[in-house]
């Protein structure tokens, strides 16, 4: 089985309210997706307490206490970003990490006051916080609920105590069940879980007793992680000196079909290959970013995507903070913001965004949505006459029709695989169409 790692998920793309009208290289008038009134915002607390072995995003052990310089960089570059955006609206707010549940809540609170200083933040916005089993007794969840969390997304990763010390995580199960009760007491309905799978050594038996304990004792949100091993991680090092076995992917599939199948039968919606949810209890944010919306990252390493209104920018550009705490907070201290790196997106580049992101999801693309980015590119005109497309449809794995295009139940299982020929048919297409054979 190919699936994507669940950091796929921030490498966003178009965009679904409004329009705006740009002439590029003369060619034609663009209606483009830009929701340019509104963005969720993502805010990246760079701190563990210890690092996983398993993973391998941007999070460093802090060497002294410098929270306070961190929280007015955070504060600062969230006014600068907005400003730059010209956004009116912030439509949810994500504290990721890292460890977010390791920050005090008056930094919570000073970053969301900023926000409601520069731009509206409506009073029933998502909010969400990451919080990890050991940072995050009852006192500190209700203090970040004080200060304006009404969400929580708790990394729970195993229910096996031998598992969690296998991902060298900090706590137990049953401080893991603890936190959840706790967190699903403060959040009723809006309390998810992160939960990993496919480890080494991992048996479908360990995996059917998780997912039954899971299912007593979780809210309406499940995210379920298929073990990415990552270069420079511990555990990637052992399974390569050989002191751990290499996942098996058969058995990983088959864990991810029985977990689609518990999980619906227990009223969940799969609403994207990694997260189900029941009740209604979609996340905003993370669905912003799959449909396209505009969101703007601040914090170490943060990835935005919007257009740049402040400064007279019409197009969309990808945006990467400077990964590392120290110089960040520098770069913000002397310009305001600490962007390493744009990168002005194109409309092939949009749309082959769209497509990754979109696809991620259960109803996938429409054709509305398609048709903002190029209003004369139909999805009919791109996939619709392709023989390699078609015997994916055919197969069952992919559907085209009169809502749009999306990934059968089986498609959405091998998304990977599907990725590969459609990106490959939008650039051929795309290249016809530019030298007018089209
Ligand atoms: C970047 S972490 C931050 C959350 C929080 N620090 C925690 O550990 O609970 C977000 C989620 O990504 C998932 N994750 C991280 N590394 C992964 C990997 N190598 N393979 C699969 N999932 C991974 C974990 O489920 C984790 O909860
Ligand atoms: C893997 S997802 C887990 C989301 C969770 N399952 C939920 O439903 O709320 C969250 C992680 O993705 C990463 N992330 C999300 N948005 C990001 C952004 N805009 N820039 C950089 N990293 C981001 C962060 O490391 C964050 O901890
Ligand atoms: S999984 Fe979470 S706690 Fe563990 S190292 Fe990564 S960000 Fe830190």
């Amino acid at each position: 089985m190919n699936r994507l790692s669940p950091r796929a998920a921030v490498l966003c793309q178009g965009a679904v309210r409004g329009l705006c009208v740009s002439s590029r290289q003369g060619r034609e008038s663009v209606a483009k997706p830009c929701s340019e009134e509104e963005a969720a915002l993502y805010v990246h607390w760079p701190y563990c307490e210890k690092r996983c072995t398993y993973c391998n995003f941007n999070k460093y052990i802090p060497r002294s206490d410098n929270e306070a310089a961190i929280r007015s960089c955070l504060v600062q570059e969230a006014r600068t970003l907005i400003r730059l955006s010209q956004v009116h609206r912030i439509t949810s707010v994500f504290f990721g990490g890292g460890t977010p549940s390791l920050a005090s809540h008056g930094t919570i609170a000073a970053v969301l006051e900023a926000v409601s200083q520069t731009a509206l933040l409506p009073q029933d916005a998502e909010i969400t916080l990451e919080a990890n089993p050991t940072s995050a007794e009852r006192s500190r969840l209700q203090q970040f609920q004080k200060a304006g969390v009404n969400r929580l997304s708790v990394g729970v990763q195993s229910l096996d105590d031998q598992e969690l010390l296998l991902l060298g995580r900090t706590h137990s199960t049953s401080e893991a069940q603890k936190t959840l009760e706790e967190a699903c007491n403060l959040f009723p309905g809006r309390t998810s879980v992160d939960i990993i799978f496919g480890l080494p050594g991992q048996s479908l038996a360990s995996w059917h007793r998780t997912l039954r304990q899971l299912l007593d004792i979780c809210d309406d949100h499940v995210s379920l992680y298929q073990l990415t091993l990552e270069r420079g991680t511990s555990l990637f090092k052992m399974v390569q000196d050989g002191r751990l076995s290499t996942p098996d992917m058969e058995v990983a599939s088959q864990m991810y079909e029985d977990a689609r199948r518990t999980l619906s039968e227990s009223g969940f919606r799969q609403y994207e290959v990694s997260n189900f949810a029941r009740n209604g209890a979609l996340s905003a944010h993370n669905m912003s970013y799959w449909l396209g919306k505009q969101y703007i990252g601040i914090g170490p390493g943060a990835h935005s995507r919007f257009v740049p209104r402040g400064s007279g920018g019409q197009q969309r550009q990808a945006r990467i903070q400077t990964l590392e705490p120290e110089p960040w907070m520098k770069e913000v201290m002397h310009y305001g913001h600490g962007t390493r790196k744009v990168t002005e997106l194109n409309d092939l580049d949009v749309l082959s965004e769209t497509l990754v992101q979109g696809l991620r999801t259960d109803i996938g693309i429409t054709h509305e949505r398609w048709q903002q980015i190029v209003p004369s590119l139909s999805l009919y005109h791109v996939f619709g006459a392709s023989q390699e497309i078609g015997e994916l449809r055919q197969a069952g794995l992919l559907v085209l029709d009169e809502r749009g295009l999306r990934c059968s139940w089986k498609g959405l299982a091998v998304l990977d695989s599907l990725l590969l020929p459609l990106l490959t048919q939008l650039q051929e297409h795309w290249a016809q169409r530019e030298t007018g054979t089209f």
